[in-house]
Parts: C-alpha cells; structure tokens; sequence
C-alpha cells in the first residue's frame, strides 16, 4: 500500500529519543503504527551528532509493518540544515519538521513532511502549511503551543480547543491526516484514554504517544473496533440513496462513505518498507 495511504490509517505514532538504544530496540516489537525518531528536544545536545547517525542508521534498517518518521531539529537550531540535508538522503518514510510557522518553513528534501504546529503564528498559517504539496499531515504539539501561549490546559485541555481545532480544519481542508499532540501524564491511563476520545471526536486521525503503555487505547480510539464495524455495514446494506431513517437517525450519502472509511480503516494495517 502507498506510504500515504498508510499514513491516513495510522492511529498510532510513538516517539522516541533517537538517543535511547533501548527505547528503538523495543519499538520494534510494539505495536504503533508509526515510529518517530525524534532528533528536537528528547536529546540533549551533546547526543546530537551520535543521534542523528543512530536515526539514520535504524530507518535504513527499516521495521517491519511500520512507518519510519524522523523528527529533525527545528529551523532555529544550529542542528537544522545538516539535519535535513542528512535525513533527506535516509529510508525515513517521513520527516517531521518541528515549529513549522508558514509554508516557506517547509524544507525541499524530497520526501514527504509532517508539519508541527506548535506555535501562535503556526496556527495562523495552518491552512497554507496543510495545503504545500510535500505536507503529507499536520501534528500538534500541544506542549509548545502551551508554552508559547500560556495557555495552562485543564484536565480534558480545556483552554487548548481552538487550537486543536484550527490544526483539525486546515488539514483536513486539504484531506490530510492530523495527529494529535502527546499526553504527558503516564500514569494517568483513564486520562488518557479520555483524551484519545477527544482527540478523535474532534477529527484528529491518529495520536501521538511518548510511552509504549499508551499504544493499545489509541489504537483502539483511532481504528474501527467490530461494532463500529458492523454497524457501518448494516448501514451500507440499508442504503436506498437520499434522505431515509436508520436505526432512528437520518442517513444520507456522506454517512455511506463514511461507513466505508470505517470498513477501510479496520481492515488496514500498515506494512511500511523504507523509502
Ligand atoms: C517519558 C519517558 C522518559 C519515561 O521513561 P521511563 O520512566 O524510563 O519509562 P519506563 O521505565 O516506564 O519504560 C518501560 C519500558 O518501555 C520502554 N520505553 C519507554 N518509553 C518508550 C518509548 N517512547 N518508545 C519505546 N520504548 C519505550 C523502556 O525502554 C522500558 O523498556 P524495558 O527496558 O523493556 O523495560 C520515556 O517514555 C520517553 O523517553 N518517552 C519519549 C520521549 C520523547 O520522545 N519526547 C519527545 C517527543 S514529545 C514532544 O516533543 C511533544 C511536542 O513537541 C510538543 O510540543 O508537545
Ligand atoms: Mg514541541
């Protein structure tokens, strides 16, 4: 299956400190759907050079049934250009640019580009990011955006909606996946399950993660479980076109393709080679 075509069922993508031999090691045998070697800000800056090497080095590798994503440092870090010059000639499936503030932050490697929104003017340019021809998704990065803001999210990231929002429209404007930001509490698995079900409701494809503990509920909040699965074909099969009632609600066409995007979406699993 195409690499975007992957990307658009991708539920899960784990990142990791492209530093933690460990952590890359381990990611082999879990379950999310993608792996983002991450270059920015989970290595210190002693581990740069060791660290991008390693990235390297593991999307050459490849895993199987993966997608391999490398997130460089951002464009106002000394790490930047050799980063993108570096992973621009990599088997990474994608590269993550962090702190993408408008279209022209957009790097020219040759390989397709998950945008971070994680900044005000960011958000302002999200639609214009979405729609560059090598943008293949948005990611926010609710932690920045925080930062950046002050912002202070509530428990369900009450204060964080419009943004989680802006990122959600200006990809799928231009019918790209979105990911939502990472959940920083990794004790709190009620919490986060909660968030996956946000996140999704608001129309995010998929969820980022920083810990193996989290993959099993974004997976199931962000695929098609057998209910969902049926339903949508029972709906599929009482289709007559137009306007009619259905299990007590109206149905029209757009409800038909959306019950086949789920049917599509649980009988995807990636299977990601190298680039
Ligand atoms: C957050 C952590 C530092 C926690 O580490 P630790 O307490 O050591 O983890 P555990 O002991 O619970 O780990 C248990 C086992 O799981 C493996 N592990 C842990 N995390 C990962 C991972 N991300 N990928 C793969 N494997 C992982 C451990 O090796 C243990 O395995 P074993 O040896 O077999 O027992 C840590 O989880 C971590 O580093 N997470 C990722 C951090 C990261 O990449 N951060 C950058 C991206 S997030 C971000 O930047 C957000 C965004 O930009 C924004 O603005 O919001
Ligand atoms: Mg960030």
């Amino acid at each position: 299956m195409d690499i975007l075509q992957q990307l658009k069922f991708t539920r899960s993508a784990l990142y990791m400190p492209a530093s933690n031999a460990r952590a890359l090691e381990k990611a082999r045998s879990l379950d999310a759907d993608m792996l983002i070697i991450d270059l920015e800000d989970a290595v210190p800056h002693e581990s740069k050079a060791d660290a991008r090497a390693a990235a390297v080095q593991y999307a050459a590798d490849g895993v199987t049934g993966k997608i391999i994503a490398i997130r460089a440092n951002g464009a106002d870090s000394v790490y930047h250009a050799d980063d993108i010059a570096v992973l621009a000639q990599s088997r990474a499936n994608f590269i993550v640019v962090p702190k993408v503030e408008g279209p022209d932050d957009i790097p020219d490697a040759g390989k397709p580009i998950l945008a971070m929104i994680e900044t005000p003017t960011g958000l302002y340019a999200a639609r214009e990011i979405a729609a560059h021809p090598m943008v293949a998704g948005l990611i926010a990065g609710t932690n920045d955006i925080a930062a950046e803001t002050g912002i202070r999210p509530g428990p369900l990231r009450e204060g964080l909606e419009l943004a989680l929002q802006t990122i959600v429209l200006a990809a799928s404007a231009s019918g790209k996946p979105r990911f939502d930001g990472v959940c920083n509490r990794l004790d709190d698995m009620s919490g986060f399950d909660a968030e996956c079900r946000q996140g999704a409701i608001y129309g995010f494809t998929g969820k980022t993660l920083i810990h193996p503990n989290q993959i099993a509920i974004a997976n199931q909040a962000f695929g098609a479980d057998a209910a969902a699965v049926a339903e949508a074909e029972e709906l599929i099969a009482a289709s007559r076109g137009g306007a009619q009632r259905f299990k007590g609600r109206m149905i029209e066409s757009m409800h038909v393709d959306e019950a086949k995007l789920t049917i599509e979406r649980s009988r995807h699993r990636t299977g990601a080679a190298p680039s």
